[in-house]
């Protein structure tokens, strides 16, 4: 039975070849901050009021202008594609029926005319800035051709963080098969099958493109190293201002002099996020970045959390500190592995039915009603950096799967 986003992971990691499903849980070196993203949501407790009228809960909102059914929005993965045939397109089609925003990553299998042609709800692009500038270029007008709503700039990835996981299994795209990987993948089978009617394996955006070719198989930390552009500055959001028409958002943001920075440039969103530890290991949680960029961006713009997101609780103490609306990545990738669409729409009603209850329960019933006074920080969690790398020993496999809390 699925009750939680932990079962939806073990469904995920049955059905996806090792190196697949270790692509999703890596992490950046000794895996510091994936471990915070997750633990230092236990800091924070609930004041609760009783005897207060919750026979009405509103989860609902808005963002950018736009409203949101569930303050949950899909974020950007890039293969997303690898977990299931078209994965992007039913993950977009699993926003759209719950009333959310989808985010496609530049590095999606999916293209963006396919994604667009899929969804009927706000889509946002999310880019990676390319040396090669007419490729940047040719993204933007591809995501405005498309319809995409607002352009999502992700600038923590100036480089690739060091996935070490990956590098041991030798993850590639396409995914190679060799000597150390073929058990496995003989082991999961199903997930063979299922992907041979995948239009591709590869990056679709940049498919014809001379650094992809058919049959090479490339790393990915290899390949983005050698494409995207590691000079990019404030200068980059300046030129992005003026030529997108729509909302800007920024991905990435950790600190508030930087947030600041952000709002007087006109961005409309910033995400509070460490990429959920997948880049500079030792950036603490992003939970405990929050509240400083939002104090420093004084409702200028709109801030949106990620980063270790896995219970509704965690969701309600990211809006009572501020944020307008959270985004989860590994959960709803872990629901697309375990069942197409279905298993996306799953991961949000789960986290979206835990948010209704952790409202009911305390006594708050609106996400307008949540506000820091809904809070308590506790002592410190401690947190210990990992030793382990196997992907057994994932950081959400550290909590109980009943959810408590052991702080
Ligand atoms: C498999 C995977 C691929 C990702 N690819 C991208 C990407 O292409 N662009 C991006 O901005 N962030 C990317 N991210 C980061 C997510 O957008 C998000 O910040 C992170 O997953 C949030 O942490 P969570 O997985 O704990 O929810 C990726 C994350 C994962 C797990
Ligand atoms: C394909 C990668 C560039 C996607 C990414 O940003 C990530 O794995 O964190």
């Amino acid at each position: 039975m699925t009750v939680s986003i932990e079962d939806l992971r073990q469904r995920a990691q049955r059905r996806l070849p090792r190196t697949v499903f270790d692509y999703i849980e890596g992490f950046s070196d000794d895996g510091y901050t994936v471990t915070a993203n997750r633990q230092s949501f236990d800091r924070y407790l609930f004041r609760s009021r009783a005897l207060v009228d919750v026979s009405a809960i509103d989860h609902s909102t808005t963002l950018l202008g736009e409203p949101l059914a569930t303050p949950i929005v899909l974020a950007p993965t890039g293969l997303a594609g690898l977990l299931a045939p078209r994965g992007e397109e039913l993950a977009a089609k699993a926003a759209a029926s719950r009333g959310t925003v989808f985010t496609l990553s530049t590095m999606s299998i999916g293209t963006i005319e396919e994604v667009a042609a899929a969804a009927s709800t706000p889509l946002w692009f999310q880019l990676y800035i390319w040396k090669d500038r007419s490729v940047t270029q040719s993204l933007l007008d591809r995501a405005k051709a498309a319809g995409y709503r607002a352009l999502c700039l992700t600038v923590d990835v100036p480089v690739m963080g060091n996935r070490e996981q990956d590098r041991r299994n030798g993850f590639t795209v396409p995914p190679r098969i060799h000597f150390a990987n073929v058990l496995d993948v003989l082991r999961h089978l199903g997930w063979v099958l299922r992907m041979s009617s995948s239009p591709r394996a590869t990056f679709g955006n940049f498919v014809g493109h001379p650094a992809l070719t058919r049959t090479d198989a490339v790393g990915v930390a290899r390949f983005t190293n050698h494409q995207f552009d590691t000079s990019v500055t404030w200068k980059d959001v300046e030129w992005l201002r003026s030529h997108w028409p729509g909302p800007l958002v920024i991905k990435g943001i950790t600190n508030p002099e930087d947030a600041r920075r952000a709002v007087s440039l006109g961005v409309e969103a910033l995400i509070v996020s460490n990429h959920g530890g997948r880049q500079l290991d030792f950036l603490p949680a992003a939970i405990d970045l929050l509240p400083e960029v939002v104090d420093a961006v004084e409702g200028r713009a709109e801030v949106i959390l990620d980063g270790g997101i896995r219970r509704g609780s965690d969701i309600a103490k990211a809006i009572a500190m501020g944020a307008r609306a959270c985004m989860v990545g590994r959960p709803f990738l872990y629901g697309l592995a375990a069942d197409g669409q279905a298993g996306v729409e799953l991961a949000l009603d789960l986290l979206t039915s835990e948010l209704d209850r952790t409202l009911a329960l305390l006594g708050r019933p609106r996400l307008s009603d949540l506000d820091r006074t809904a809070l308590r920080v506790d002592a410190p969690a401690s947190l210990e950096p990992r030793t382990s790398q196997r992907h057994g020993a994932t950081p959400t496999s550290m909590r109980p799967v009943g959810g408590t809390h052991d702080t």
